[in-house]
C-alpha cells in the first residue's frame, strides 16, 4: 500500500529533450489512477521515474511520505508491466509467476497455492504448465501481470499493457484487471492513449500535452466539465464540436456568442454569466458535443439563440446511431492548435484585430463578416457539425436542418484553450 506524490517533477533527457514540465499530482492509496495522453507527451516517462528507472530532472517524487528520489528500484516494491508483458520463455507459466517468491525464498508449497490462486483469477490456471511461446498475446499478457502481481508490491506500474491486443480482448482484459487491482488494493498507475480504457478503467485520471498537466479529475469530472479544449476534445468520440466565437455582453439580450453567419444567446440568469462577462469582446471556443444537439423539425419554436442550422453533407452509420455532419458556415477550432507550450512568435491569443477592439469597444454584436476559412480536416469540410440521429426521422444528404443547442451544456473556452468558468474538482 503506497501513495505517491509528485511535487513539481521536470525531466529533461540528456541531449535537451523536455519530457515532463512541472507535473504536481497525488496518486491516493489503492488508487487506480491512469496516465492519459497522445503519443510522446511524457507518460511513460513519469512512470519510469516512479519506478526508479528513470532520474527526476528536478523536483520531488514522495512514495509514502518519503522522498523517494535516490531510492534504487528495488527499495520501492514496485511491480511493472509493460506493453509485451516480458516472461522467461524457458519457463512455464507457473515458472515465470514463482519465480518473484523464489526470489523472496518463500516456502514451495505455500508459493505454489498462490500462484494456483492467482492464475484462477486470471483466467490462466489452465494453462500454467505451458511455456509462453505456446500461449496468446492475451495469455502471455495474463501471465505477466500475475508475475507482476504474485509478490504483492505496495505499487503496481503499468505501460499500455493492452495496446498489442485486439480491441475484443482489450475490452475484456481492461474490465478484469480493473476488477483484480481493485480487489488487491494495490495502488495501481495505468498508462494508456485510448480514452475508452482510462475512462473505464480509472479511479482519477490525469491528461497530460507536451509533458504538461492539463487537467487531473474523477473520467465523470474531466468529461462532464474538462478544465482545457485539449482535455475535452481528447475524451471525446464521436468528435467534440468547436466552434470559434466572439463573445459580447448585450444589455437586455444576455451573452451573444458571434459564430460568424450564425449565433447563439445565453441568458443574463445563467449562472456561468458572471464568469463568461469577463471574455466581454474576446474570442473564446464554444465546445458542443454531438449529443447536445438536437434536429428539430422545419418551423418549430424554439428560443431565439439557441438554434444552429445547416446543410446535411454526410452521414455515417454506427450500428446503435447514425452521425450526421451538417455545413453550418462557421469556423472550427483543431484543439491541437490552441493552448499547451508557448511557440516562440506565436501571437497572444486575444489578440483579435482592429474590427473585433472596436465592436468591444462600441459593446455591440455584429454578425462577423469575414468568411469562413474554406479549410478540409479529414474528409469532412472543416465548417461541419457533427450531430447524433439516435432515434426518429433522419435526414437526408442535401437536407437543410435546425438543431436545437442544449445551452446548460455548451463548454466555453478561452482563446488560451482554458474553460472560461471555473471547474469544479
Ligand atoms: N531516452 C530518451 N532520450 C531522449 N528523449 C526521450 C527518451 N525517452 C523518451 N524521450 C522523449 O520524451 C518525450 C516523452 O516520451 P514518453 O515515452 O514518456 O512519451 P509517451 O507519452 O509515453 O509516448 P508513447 O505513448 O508513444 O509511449 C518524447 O518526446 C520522447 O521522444
Amino acid at each position: 500500500m503506497t501513495d505517491v506524490v509528485l511535487d513539481g517533477v521536470d525531466k529533461v533527457y540528456p541531449g535537451g529533450q523536455v519530457a515532463v514540465r512541472n507535473v504536481r499530482l497525488r496518486i491516493n492509496d489503492g488508487e487506480l489512477f491512469v496516465l492519459l495522453g497522445p503519443s510522446g507527451c511524457g507518460k511513460s516517462t513519469i512512470l519510469r521515474m516512479i519506478a526508479g528507472l528513470e532520474e527526476i530532472t528536478s523536483g520531488v517524487l514522495w512514495l509514502n511520505g518519503a522522498v523517494a528520489n535516490e531510492l534504487s528500484p528495488r527499495d520501492r516494491n514496485v511491480a511493472m508491466v509493460f506493453q509485451e508483458g516480458a516472461l522467461y520463455p524457458h519457463r512455464t507459466v507457473k515458472g515465470n509467476m514463482m519465480f518473484p517468491l523464489e526470489v523472496l525464498g518463500d516456502d514451495r508449497a505455500e508459493a505454489t497455492a498462490k500462484v494456483v490462486e492467482l492464475a484462477r483469477a486470471l483466467g490462466i490456471n489452465t494453462m500454467i504448465d505451458r511455456l509462453p511461446r505456446t500461449l496468446s498475446g492475451g495469455q502471455r499478457q495474463r501471465a505477466a501481470i500475475g508475475r507482476a502481481l504474485i509478490r504483492e508490491p505496495s505499487l503496481f506500474l503499468m505501460d499500455e499493457p493492452l495496446s498489442s491486443l485486439d480491441a475484443g480482448l482489450r475490452t475484456e482484459l481492461r474490465v478484469e484487471i480493473a476488477a483484480l487491482v481493485r480487489s488487491s488494493g494495490t495502488t495501481t498507475v495505468y498508462v494508456t492513449h485510448d480514452q475508452v480504457e482510462a475512462m473505464t478503467m480509472a479511479d482519477r485520471m490525469a491528461v497530460l500535452r507536451d509533458g504538461v498537466l492539463e487537467d487531473v479529475g474523477t473520467p465523470e469530472q474531466i468529461y462532464q466539465d474538462p478544465a482545457t479544449v485539449f482535455t475535452a476534445a481528447f475524451l471525446s468520440s464521436p468528435p467534440i464540436n468547436l466552434l470559434q466565437a466572439t463573445l459580447w455582453g448585450v444589455e437586455g439580450e444576455g451573452l451573444l456568442l458571434d459564430l460568424g453567419p450564425q449565433r447563439l444567446s445565453i441568458p443574463w440568469d445563467d449562472p456561468r454569466a458572471s464568469s463568461m462577462i469577463s471574455h466581454h469582446g474576446k474570442h473564446v471556443i464554444v465546445g458542443i458535443r454531438p449529443d447536445t444537439l438536437a434536429p428539430i423539425a422545419a418551423g418549430s419554436p424554439a428560443a431565439p439563440g439557441t438554434v444552429l442550422s445547416g446543410q446535411v453533407r454526410a452521414l455515417e452509420f454506427h450500428g446503435h446511431e447514425w452521425l450526421a455532419y451538417a455545413e453550418v458556415g462557421i469556423p472550427t477550432v483543431d484543439a491541437n492548435e490552441v493552448g499547451g507550450i508557448k511557440k516562440p512568435d506565436e501571437p497572444e491569443p486575444e489578440q483579435i484585430g482592429l474590427v473585433g477592439r472596436l465592436r468591444a469597444l462600441l459593446g455591440r454584436s455584429a454578425v462577423v463578416d469575414e468568411p469562413a476559412p474554406e479549410g478540409h480536416a479529414g474528409h469532412h469540410r472543416r465548417s461541419d457539425l457533427v450531430f447524433r440521429i439516435a432515434s426518429g426521422n433522419r435526414p437526408n444528404r442535401g437536407d437543410h436542418v435546425a438543431l436545437c443547442v442544449d445551452l446548460e451544456r455548451v463548454l466555453l473556452f478561452g482563446a488560451d484553450g482554458r474553460r472560461v468558468t471555473p471547474v469544479q474538482r
